[in-house]
């Protein structure tokens, strides 16, 4: 579905973004994998999350909507999944195929994950590769670099492993091994990545040590069920937190949003870019930190984002570009090669789309350059599919007087189903 977005706006008022799509997927994943009752308020029931949940229950578990936004996972302790009998299909999420093989090395079953097109065509081999080496057998295309995966879990040992791309979906799928595994697994990470899986762990009883550039888990006897509050998304918030920072005049505030330190690279940035936010009321929920953030529109000044900040920011970098186009000054963002191997090729996304507005933007191999300031126009922009694309886009839309149409919208549904509807609410014609 295409749609027309309208600027020029002010951004005013407040809102609670969507919970968190990381913690949401977890909290599925751990309750599962536990022994009791799992209740998980505030799940963020957007189109990933939902292929995480059919996932576990083919695999046996009760999972049950309640009200609005509790999920009741009945867990089935930590050998207690069946094998399923259809293909376990994880749609358009990477986290839920990255995740759910550490799982599945661990079963005494046979499985096969499947994905859609985009996710068929994303690399899974920095995560196959370390599986094997503690005992798994993983077959798929390209030696197990793409879905469709055939994986026969089975016994496994404990490794040391340094991951040679900062990703915390690798990550967190060794660490899920090594539930399973004889001996301890060590992952060492420079540099680090979200830390949600390592938290969430140790809430439900796991043996977890976090250290400084290391994770270590021993395998636990058991995992015991919890209750988990999932904490506003901040890369959600962002696409609200940039709207409000580039249109003079806004001020908004947005409530229980997550601010678990290996996340807040944006809040860092806009700081950086000149932009009054304030962060308030902070708080913990389940061991992650939570607070209110408030913004408020004005000029900012170009940026340069590289090397260790990069996975503090990761998805926020499609807005981020957005920002940097309506800052003063140049914009260099580098070392985010991993752009390129998401939902879209993101880098490709940002430069095309960029450009039809009419800014200046030299494309990179792992990254872009922005000439802000430039006189921007309407134009007809494309999501290639990507829900942070088409979010990003909307927010550049409504930031020039004009009538801008985005193509392909409604992935948004991937994380942010309410997304426009939330957007409206907050927009100001002027
Ligand atoms: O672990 C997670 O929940 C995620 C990790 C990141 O991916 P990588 O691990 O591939 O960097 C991020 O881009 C993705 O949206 C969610
Ligand atoms: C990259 C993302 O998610 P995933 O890897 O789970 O598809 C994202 O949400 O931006």
């Amino acid at each position: 579905m295409d749609i027309f977005v309208e600027g020029k706006v002010r951004v005013d008022g407040q809102i609670i973004p969507p919970p968190d799509k990381s913690i949401s997927h977890r909290s599925i994943m751990i309750g599962s994998i536990a022994e009791g009752t799992t209740v998980v308020r505030k799940f963020l029931f957007a189109d990933d999350c939902l292929r995480t949940v059919d996932c576990f229950r083919k695999m046996g578990v009760e999972i049950e909507f309640k009200d609005q936004d509790t999920v009741i996972v009945k867990g089935k302790g930590l050998r207690g999944l069946k094998k399923p009998e259809t293909e376990l299909y994880a749609g358009n999420s990477g986290t839920t195929m990255r995740l759910l093989l550490g799982i599945l090395a661990g079963q005494n079953f046979e499985a096969v994950l499947t994905g859609d097109e985009s996710l068929s065509k994303r690399p899974m081999k920095r995560v196959v590769q370390p599986l094997r080496m503690m005992g798994a057998k993983i077959e798929g295309k390209d030696d197990g670099n793409y879905a469709p995966l055939i994986v026969r879990g089975g016994q496994l040992k404990g490794i040391s492993y340094s991951l040679p791309v900062a990703s915390a979906q690798v990550k967190s799928a060794l660490l899920f091994a090594g539930l399973y595994a004889d001996g301890e697994t060590v992952i060492y990470e420079k540099p680090k990545t979200r830390d949600h899986t390592e938290i969430m762990l140790k809430h439900f009883g796991a043996n977890v040590v976090m250290g400084d550039g290391f994770v270590k888990i021993t395998p636990a006897e058991k995992l015991s069920a919890s209750q988990i509050t999932v904490p506003g998304d901040i890369s959600s918030a962002a696409f609200f937190m940039v709207a409000a920072a580039i249109n003079e005049g806004s001020q908004l505030l947005i409530r229980d949003v997550g601010i678990n330190p290996t996340r807040t690279g944006i809040i860092d940035i806009l700081k950086q870019m000149g932009c009054d936010i304030k962060i308030m009321d902070e708080r913990i929920w389940g061991g992650e930190k939570v607070a209110d953030i408030l913004i408020k529109g004005g000029r900012l000044r170009g940026i340069t984002i590289e090397r260790e900040i990069v996975p503090r920011l990761i998805d926020e970098i499609p807005i981020i570009a957005v920002a940097c186009t309506f800052a003063e000054g140049q914009s260099v963002v580098k070392d985010a090669k991993e752009l390129r191997v998401k939902e879209s090729d993101r880098i490709k996304a940002i430069v095309y789309n960029l450009r039809n507005l009419g800014a200046e933007v030299e494309e990179l191999e792992d990254g872009f350059v922005i000439t802000g300031g430039k006189p921007l126009k309407p134009a007809e922009l494309d999501s290639f599919n990507d829900h942070r694309i088409a979010m990003a886009m909307a927010v550049a839309a409504i930031s020039i007087d004009g009538r801008s149409k985005i193509k392909n919208a409604d992935c948004v549904a991937i994380s942010f189903p309410n997304f426009f509807q939330m957007l409206k609410s907050v927009c100001k014609q002027i």
